[in-house]
């Protein structure tokens, strides 16, 4: 997808636009008013006090017509470009979920890529539009006080889209590697902040500061060359201004001095007053020019094709899990290899083997967060989808809100249903006298470790989902914690897989479970 003019268009209201269009032409007028008022002053000589008084209230008129237009008009733009803001927002933040983008690279594209287009391109569009109305206005004025020499005068205003169009491709290019630099930098001063702990220790702040600065450095210095490269064209566009003036003069003294084509030092002074409009408005609008280059390529904007919004259903009643001949290799690695598996509805799996041999790999194909690169997985009769299952990761998610905000992420649950959740995990006692108005803070980390995966676990409770799938989720847990906790989620009629490096035979003997070993990319009954 592409954020250009059609996509303004399709994005803004019919009735701003064509306010905005209104207000443009009435507003278009300012470069040419003085002109064509002061133009008047020889016609009045010798008049009587009407005439005076009607040409003071008609000119009154025109500047409070022209000056309100001018500021209705940025009133009409100012909204155009809050929608503009909304939706570009708005899109990449659906765009980047569903791309499943790292946190630093989505959070680059709503924060400094949506800035910079809504700077150097919204605004930018705007600019285009009222400077252009401007010129058209006085191109017209100019063709008519003379056309001849008002045509030499725009043709030399057209010297200055020359330079743009020799940097126009240069500056893209350096805009989209400034976004690129942006998001790298994000990145490391994101491990910059979350590594403090560690930083301290090893006493590492040089050797990491290093690679954060170097990191500012690199995108500040690609900004400083865009920015550079900007006014380098707009050195040239100045210089060819004065062409643009003095070229104009010099054939217009040629005609004077051969009487040839009417052209006389009056015409000749109110064409450069007027024809400065036509000039300046035309260099304008190769500095916006320039600008709206150096967005070209961060406008181009990944889309995918997947509705996020779309629930998938999860109303598959009692399902089995089947892998059939299933392979899946992370670039050239392969994790696994041509693997059946039949799991029926209420199989409760121990996942074993060595760090990195694929036990969350395994997990989230089961959740249909993975595809494997060969062979297909069904859960009933459909492919995996996450709304089929729960899914309790190794580090949990929670975020700023209340304990209630956590547990309930905004759908509707009653506060008996809630509290029962935190009983269940034994969080009711922990929270004080109202568990689920408590304010969190994961930054602050105001919850322990074991508080916050217990909390994630009364999350998944609430939900009534037929497989449970647990990534080592009792890391956090003291032994009492783990084995009540595992209690809570073993006793169920659903399908349990858990991996697991620390496993408690005896309760998984209790709960019938059979173990599935990782070796050489295969799965092994044990
Ligand atoms: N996104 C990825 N890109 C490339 N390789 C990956 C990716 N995710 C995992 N891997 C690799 O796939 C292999 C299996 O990883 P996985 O996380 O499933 O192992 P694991 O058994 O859960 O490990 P652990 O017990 O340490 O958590 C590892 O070698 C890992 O490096």
């Amino acid at each position: 997808m592409k954020i250009n003019i059609r996509w303004i268009v399709k994005n803004v209201p019919i009735w701003l636009l064509i306010l905005i269009v209104i207000t443009l032409i009435a507003g278009g007028f300012e470069g040419v008013i003085n002109g064509m008022i002061f133009g008047q002053f020889p016609n009045l000589v010798g008049k009587d006090a009407n005439t005076f008084v009607h040409f003071l209230i008609k000119s009154t008129l025109i500047f409070f017509v022209t000056y309100t237009a001018i500021v209705l008009q940025y009133v009409f733009l100012n909204r155009a470009r809050k929608i503009l803001r909304v939706k570009l927002k708005k899109t990449m933040l659906i765009n980047s979920f569903a791309l499943r983008e790292d946190a630093a690279a989505g959070l680059n594209h709503i924060s400094n890529d949506a800035s910079k287009i809504d700077d150097q391109y919204f605004s930018i569009i705007a600019g285009i539009l009222s400077s252009g109305a401007a010129a058209i206005i006085s191109t017209i004025y100019v063709l008519q006080v003379n056309l001849l020499m008002g045509i030499i005068f725009i043709a030399f205003s057209c010297l200055s889209l020359v330079p743009m169009l020799f940097g126009k491709k240069k500056l893209g290019a350096l805009g989209k590697e400034w976004s690129d630099q942006n998001s790298k930098m994000m990145q490391s001063a994101g491990a910059w902040f979350h590594g403090l702990r560690d930083i301290l220790q090893y006493q590492v702040q040089k050797q990491f500061f290093k690679r954060v600065s170097t990191d500012v450095e690199t995108s500040e210095n690609t900004l400083l060359k865009q920015q550079n490269l900007q006014w380098g064209i707009q050195y040239f566009n100045f210089l060819l201004t004065i062409v643009a003036v003095v070229g104009p003069w010099a054939l217009g003294f040629y005609f004077i001095s051969t009487h040839q084509f009417g052209v006389t030092i009056s015409a000749l002074l109110s064409l450069t007053l007027s024809a400065n409009s036509v000039v300046q408005n035309f260099r304008q609008l190769m500095q916006y020019w320039s600008s709206v280059a150096s967005t070209t390529e961060i406008r181009k904007i990944n889309v995918s094709d997947q509705d996020i919004f779309t629930q998938s259903s999860s109303e598959v009643d009692q399902p089995e899990i089947k892998f059939a001949d299933v392979s899946l290799t992370y670039q050239d690695k392969p994790v696994y290899e041509d693997v059946n598996l039949d799991l029926p509805y209420g199989t409760k799996v121990l996942l074993q083997g060595p760090s990195g041999s694929g036990k969350s790999t395994l997990l989230n194909m089961v959740s249909g967060f993975l595809k494997p690169t060969k062979g297909e997985i069904t859960v009933g009769s459909t492919a995996p989808v996450p709304s089929n299952t729960v899914y309790i990761a190794q580090t949990p998610w929670i975020f700023e809100g209340s304990i209630r905000d956590n547990l309930s992420l905004g759908q509707e649950f009653s506060d008996k249903q809630l509290l029962a959740a935190l009983k269940q995990v034994g969080l009711d006692q922990e929270f004080g006298q109202q568990p689920l108005e408590r304010m969190i803070h994961p930054d602050q980390e105001d919850l322990s470790g074991g508080q916050r995966q217990r909390l994630v676990i009364a999350r998944a409770l609430l939900r009534d989902r037929p497989i449970i799938l647990l990534d080592e989720i009792t890391a956090a847990l003291d032994e009492q914690n783990a084995n009540d906790i595992r209690q809570i989620l073993y006793n169920t009629p659903k399908t349990v897989i858990e991996s697991a490096h620390h496993i408690n035979f005896d309760l998984a003997k209790k709960y019938g479970f059979s173990s599935l070993m990782i070796k050489d990319h295969h799965l092994v009954k044990e």
